[in-house]
């Protein structure tokens, strides 16, 4: 094993267990990549422990989502993966959750995207720098066809060069970074703004 694989391997077992930990990524629910070159990334076997995962856990993928790796399958959501990566080269670490906030947030919303304003810890998304600047996060419809799921996500991701993150309805959370580091903290804000969010609704009047 490459220095290279070898340290992103041990990021996505770190991140798995800090998000199991924290019940983002429950009953074996959720996926996480990084890139291991311009042309490969790192990501997680389908239907694994996300608390659990060993170097065996992982394989190496191409940019179009085919398995570099016989006998392991990829996560059922490689393509939501590998379209982030070859959206932006910069982006170094994607991950996905599947958080109680997350999902019912998602559910309730009734609008495609929700907008969040106001918030301090906004700041803590990479390229936002005042907390009257708006975080828009587009809500998606889930799919089983993920394909599909991924061509009604890419014009979005065109049309919006400074997305942090998306939802897909009922399921969970997409975000991203240029390091691992970067899309934990990222999963840490969007938690903490789900969660407000939530309990500013619950206060609102009917
Ligand atoms: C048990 S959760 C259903 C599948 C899913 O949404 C997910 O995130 C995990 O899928 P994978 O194939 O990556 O294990
Ligand atoms: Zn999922």
């Amino acid at each position: 094993m490459t220095a290279t694989r070898q340290h992103l391997s041990q990021a996505i077992i770190d991140a798995g267990r800090f998000l199991y930990g924290r019940g983002w990524s429950p009953a074996t629910s959720s996926n996480y990549s990084a890139r291991l070159t311009s042309a490969e990334l790192l990501l997680t076997v389908s239907g694994r422990h996300k608390g659990e995962l060993t170097a065996d856990d992982l394989l190496a993928v191409d940019m179009h989502g085919n398995s570099l790796e016989e006998g392991k399958r990829p996560s059922a959501e490689t393509l939501l993966h590998t379209q982030l990566y070859r959206w932006k080269p910069e982006i170094g670490a994607v991950l996905h959750t599947h958080s109680v906030n997350a999902t019912v947030l998602s559910r309730i919303a009734l609008a495609d995207s929700l907008v969040f304003a106001d918030y301090e810890l906004q700041k803590a998304f990479s390229g936002i720098s005042s907390h009257e600047s708006q975080v828009l996060v587009p809500i998606f419809d889930n799919d089983q066809d993920i394909a599909a799921l991924a061509t009604r996500v890419q014009p979005w991701l065109d049309e919006h060069p400074d997305c942090v993150g998306y939802l897909i309805r009922g399921h969970g959370l997409y975000t991203w970074g240029e390091t691992m580091s970067d899309a934990l903290r990222q999963i840490e804000a969007f938690e903490f703004l789900f969660e407000c969010e939530l309990k500013m609704r619950a206060l609102q009047p009917r």
